[in-house]
């Protein structure tokens, strides 16, 4: 080695050691500012997930202060998500929701109670929120996600969990996070089973379109009103989001490590019964996700040329003449069903088990259900006699008395508004469910 090249090294050597000390130094600097950055009453709050090797300590407790994460609907799925968002510390969490809450939500959405009745379902999550920990900012946005504002409200957070219960919110959320680079956290639920997934995960997953490239026929769509929910099923669901949240915040998953999931969860299973399923990668025929074929684009949304609830279409039940085959609830309380030799008794075409919790007296029960599906149901009905058919708001009854009528019943009515109109315009007294 010459003496030049030796110096060279040596001079070499000394400014690495100098860079070193250097950031040795900024490091223990940024040590001081994390440590910095909670208060001793967070270190005490946060403490016992801090010590869990899997979750990462203080530096992601500091991940999770420093998040930014956004929850769409404060339903069944949006209230555990959203308690245990709050209290694991994301610094801040923005809520949509344009619905009030109802006491028919109370027995699942437990971030809201009978003090909040009627009121907004964000402002009323913010309250509990911030009762459970003051440390985060609550964002509130109470109004319906939209082709308008999805951008906007979307766009300043890092992660989005959709908590919805439509095929065109999820369509909606879908295109806007793919559009916008966001990762979602997606969750749905009914009766006693759900089903959680992460979607576009790190804008290279693949989204909801990638799974469900075209919408559910409207017939086959429950909703909790019509199908019913068990609170703790969908309980666990929103639990289940929040956890997948913390786990992408705290950098759990990794690009390298990541892999498309479908978590199936049923509830009354014996033993109950959790099942994961790896999916594919994305489509390459997406029409959002691969930019090569893609045709959502954000101007066509925001410009209304995306018409979500059209594609996904709804049921159509005004099949009927509503001069001659519709009576009201107070029409329909004028009727002597003693008249046996002209009327058949009322008919009732909820679900048995909806009938079975309240029903109007004399009145018989056949599902629509088995109605659409079998002649031989009707068989103790005189198809000559007069018929009135009802159902819990008069959707179903309308394609029933359809049904009637093309089977040859001489003269069918619907009940406009069913039992819900009973309830308002004739008895007040009649327990109602829904
Ligand atoms: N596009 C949307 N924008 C804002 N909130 C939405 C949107 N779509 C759905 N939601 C909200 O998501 C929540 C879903 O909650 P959940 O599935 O428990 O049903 P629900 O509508 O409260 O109850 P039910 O079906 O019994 O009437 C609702 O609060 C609903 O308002
Ligand atoms: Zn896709």
């Amino acid at each position: 080695m010459t003496v030049n090249k030796e110096a060279e090294l040596r001079r070499e050597i000394e400014a690495l050691k100098k860079e070193n000390k250097e950031l040795k130094a900024q490091k223990l600097n940024d040590n001081k500012k994390s440590v910095c950055a909670l208060s001793l009453e967070e270190y005490r709050r946060y403490g016992r997930q801090m010590q869990v090797p899997e979750f990462g300590g203080l530096s992601s407790q500091l991940k999770l202060k420093n998040s930014k994460i956004l929850v769409i609907g404060a339903g069944g799925l949006g209230s555990p998500a959203l308690l245990y968002l709050a209290a694991a510390g994301v610094g801040k969490i923005g809520i949509v929701d344009n619905d009030v809450v109802d006491r028919t939500n109370l027995h699942r959405q437990i971030i809201h109670d009978t003090s909040t009745l009627n009121l907004n379902k964000a402002e009323s999550a913010r309250i509990k929120m911030r009762l459970l920990n003051s440390n985060i900012e609550v964002v509130t946005y109470p109004v319906a996600l939209t082709n308008l504002n999805s951008f906007q409200i979307v766009e300043p957070y890092d992660l989005v969990l959709d908590c919805t219960d439509t095929p065109a919110s999820r369509y909606l959320i879908n295109d806007t996070c793919v559009l916008l680079g966001k990762t979602i956290i997606s969750g749905s639920g009914l009766r006693t089973e759900g089903q959680l997934t992460i979607l576009n995960f790190h804008n290279q997953g693949p989204c909801y379109r990638c799974f469900y490239p075209t919408p559910p026929p409207p017939n086959t769509v429950t909703s909790c009103s019509n199908g019913g929910v068990i609170g703790p099923c969908i309980g666990v669901l929103g639990t289940m989001m929040a956890v997948e949240a913390l786990k992408c915040v705290v950098g759990f998953y990794t690009q390298e490590n990541f892999h498309p999931f479908l978590t199936l969860y049923s509830g009354f299973a014996p033993g109950q019964k959790l099942r994961t399923f790896r999916m594919r990668s994305r489509m390459s025929k997406c029409k959002v996700c691969n930019p090569d074929v893609r045709e959502i684009t954000r101007e066509k949304i925001e410009q209304g040329v995306i018409d979500y609830k059209g594609w996904c279409g709804a049921m159509n039940y005004n099949v009927l003449n509503p001069q001659t085959q519709r009576i009201t609830a107070k029409q329909l309380s004028k009727v002597d069903f003693s008249d046996v030799e002209h009327l058949n008794p009322l008919l009732d075409v909820r679900p048995r088990i909806q009938y079975d919790i309240s029903h109007i007296d004399g009145s018989i029960n056949i599902p629509y259900d088995d109605l659409s599906r079998s002649k031989s149901v009707l068989e103790g009905l005189d198809p000559h006699k007069k018929t009135y058919v009802i159902c819990r708001f008069g959707n179903d009854s309308q394609l029933s008395t359809k049904i009637l009528l093309e089977r040859n019943f001489e003269d069918v009515k619907d009940v406009i508004g069913g039992l819900d109109s009973w309830k308002k315009d004739v008895n007040a007294d009649f327990p109602s469910y829904w």
